[in-house]
């Protein structure tokens, strides 16, 4: 699914309007039928419904849904912010289609709001992907009235106040929604965490908009949901043999954090790889042939850490980095497997800080590299950032530079092609957050580059995998009860 800026959407709602072709009022009409749709499936006709519209489009979104609930005997009140003489022709279409037995109200100012009632539902019509500066005066009046109820409040298309394509000053006044239905496609404010408490939980509705226009348009962003996931998945097929998936060679683990290895070895076991071995400090060598009987274990020199590197020739990928530790005798063997290898490589955690006090590695990093930093970790990559899109701009460039594929970690986690595009994951949940779960991701991705998947759709993919796993987990067990293994344990593909 792509990610369009505002004057993406603008335009693609005017070539639907000029080539469908219908009436800008009639597919605001649709836009409404979609979010009540939406709304019926999820409440009841219990709780009063008290809606709240700005004069533009957004407000006659908001308008047009007022007239449909009511229609379907919910019981509805319209409050109008009337802080300007400015209307939008659609907005006083919909103002002249409100049915009569409607509570329609105009707030002109503050002291007309409507005292806060217990159990009602509030929906924002106020400002859209419409909005063009910080929002003051009465409507911002309004924004915090809402933000101080407790009641469940719900977004039309996005928060009021919120911006959909770049970042809002830190004193901006804005609606905090429980729930954003969107319309037809997602917009980049969801998809960052400075914007988490402005967004809830987002649905995409769809409206019907050009599938053309929205096909040709190009953009650099993308969201991966099941569909372009599950379009991914090659099928394993019937005279296949172990060596057909790869052998992946796994660089893991320091005395005291052998879990890191086992967490990405059982991983890496889980998503299909032909063979594994790992390499492993001494002190690894039975804990490794114990939990995990399908690896094979090479192990290195040294008791507590990894300060050799071996032979490459018999691996399709190799992955490095969790739980290693960094001991410069460690430094020299990521030097060396830099300068040798021949195939894809993973890394990951202390890979990735290695990387960062040697910034002169990146240059020399194999074609299709995947490096998987969390947010404290691409700082040291790649600097600070003022703000999420400045750090995507970052990381764009950085993937750009280096030509690798980036996945910067988090809720909607970002991979970024060498080409720059960003692909910003669907799955995964906060339950998530929580030690050996990025190890786990990196034993799911070594284990695609060792099937040949490349790096993009590998990365693409087993991050999406890797959340979807997080969520049958969390299912299973709730956020707060879930561990990095049950996430290896719910893998499936
Ligand atoms: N035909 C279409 O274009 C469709 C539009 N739709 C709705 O239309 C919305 C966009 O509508 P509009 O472009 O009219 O914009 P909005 O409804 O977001 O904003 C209305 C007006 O408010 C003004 N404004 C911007 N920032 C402000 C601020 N901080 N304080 C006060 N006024 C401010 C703007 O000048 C704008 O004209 C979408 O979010 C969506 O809800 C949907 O009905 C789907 C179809
Ligand atoms: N709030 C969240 N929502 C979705 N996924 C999350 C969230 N927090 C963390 N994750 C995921 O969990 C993993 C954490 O990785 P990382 O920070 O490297 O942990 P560790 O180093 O302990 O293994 C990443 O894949 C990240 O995307
Ligand atoms: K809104």
């Amino acid at each position: 699914m792509k990610i369009f800026n505002v004057s993406q959407i603008r335009a693609l709602d005017a070539h639907t309007i000029a080539h469908e072709p219908i009436t800008s009022l009639d597919l605001m009409e649709r836009a409404a039928k979609a979010f009540v749709c939406w709304y019926c499936a999820r409440f009841d006709h219990q709780q009063t419904v008290r809606i709240f519209c700005g004069k533009g489009n957004n407000g006659g979104d908001g308008l047009a849904i007022a007239r449909l609930l009511h229609h379907k005997e919910y019981l509805v009140q319209v409050y109008v912010v009337d802080y300007t003489e400015q209307a939008s022709d659609d907005f006083r279409a919909n103002l002249e289609r409100m049915p009569q037995g409607a509570p329609l109200h105009f707030i002109k100012k503050q002291d007309e709001l409507p005292a806060p009632a217990p159990g009602t539902i509030l929906i924002d019509a106020l400002l859209g992907s419409g909005l063009s500066r910080p929002v003051e005066g009465l409507l911002a009046a309004v924004i915090r009235a809402i933000n101080q109820s407790e009641a469940t409040v719900l977004s039309v298309d996005i928060a009021s106040g919120l911006y959909a394509d770049q970042p809002n000053g830190p004193e901006d006044v804005i609606v905090q929604p429980d729930y954003t239905v969107t319309f037809q496609l997602p917009k980049l404010a969801f998809m960052l965490p400075q914007n988490n408490r402005f967004i809830g939980d987002w649905q995409v509705v769809d409206i019907g908009l050009s599938a053309d226009f929205i096909e040709q348009e190009s953009t650099p962003y993308y969201f991966t949901d099941a569909a372009v996931a599950r379009a991914l998945i090659r099928p394993r097929l019937k005279f296949s043999h172990k060596g057909t998936f790869g052998h992946a060679l796994l660089i893991a683990g320091s005395y005291g954090k052998m879990g890191a290895a086992l967490l990405a070895g059982s991983a890496c076991l889980r998503s299909g790889v032909g063979l594994l071995t790992a390499h492993v400090p001494r002190c690894g060598y039975s804990i490794v042939q114990t939990y995990m009987p399908e690896a094979m274990t090479q192990v290195d020199p040294h008791e507590e850490i990894i300060t050799a590197l071996p032979a490459l020739e018999p691996y399709s990928v190799v992955g490095m980095g969790p739980g290693l530790g960094k001991d410069p005798q460690t430094l020299r063997v990521l030097e060396a497997l830099i300068a040798q290898a021949q195939v894809p490589l993973v890394l990951d955690a202390d890979a990735l800080n290695l990387l960062a006090e040697n910034p002169a590695l990146l240059q020399k990093l194999p074609q299709g590299t995947i490096l998987t930093p969390h947010p404290k970790e691409f700082q040291r990559l790649a600097g600070d950032a003022a703000h999420d899109y400045e750090r995507l701009a970052l990381a764009r460039r950085f993937a750009r530079k280096y030509q690798v594929v980036l996945c910067l970690k988090g809720g909607h986690t970002a991979v970024v092609f060498p080409d720059g595009t960003v692909h910003f994951n669907a799955t995964g949940n906060a339950g998530m957050a929580t030690g050996g779960t990025g190890d786990v991701l990196t034993g799911v991705l070594t284990a695609l580059l060792a099937q040949k998947y490349p790096a993009e759709q590998a990365a693409q993919l087993g991050v999406y995998q890797h959340g979807a796993a997080g969520d049958r987990a969390a299912e299973q067990r709730t956020q707060t009860a879930l561990i990095a293994s049950d996430v290896v344990e719910n893998l499936g593909w």
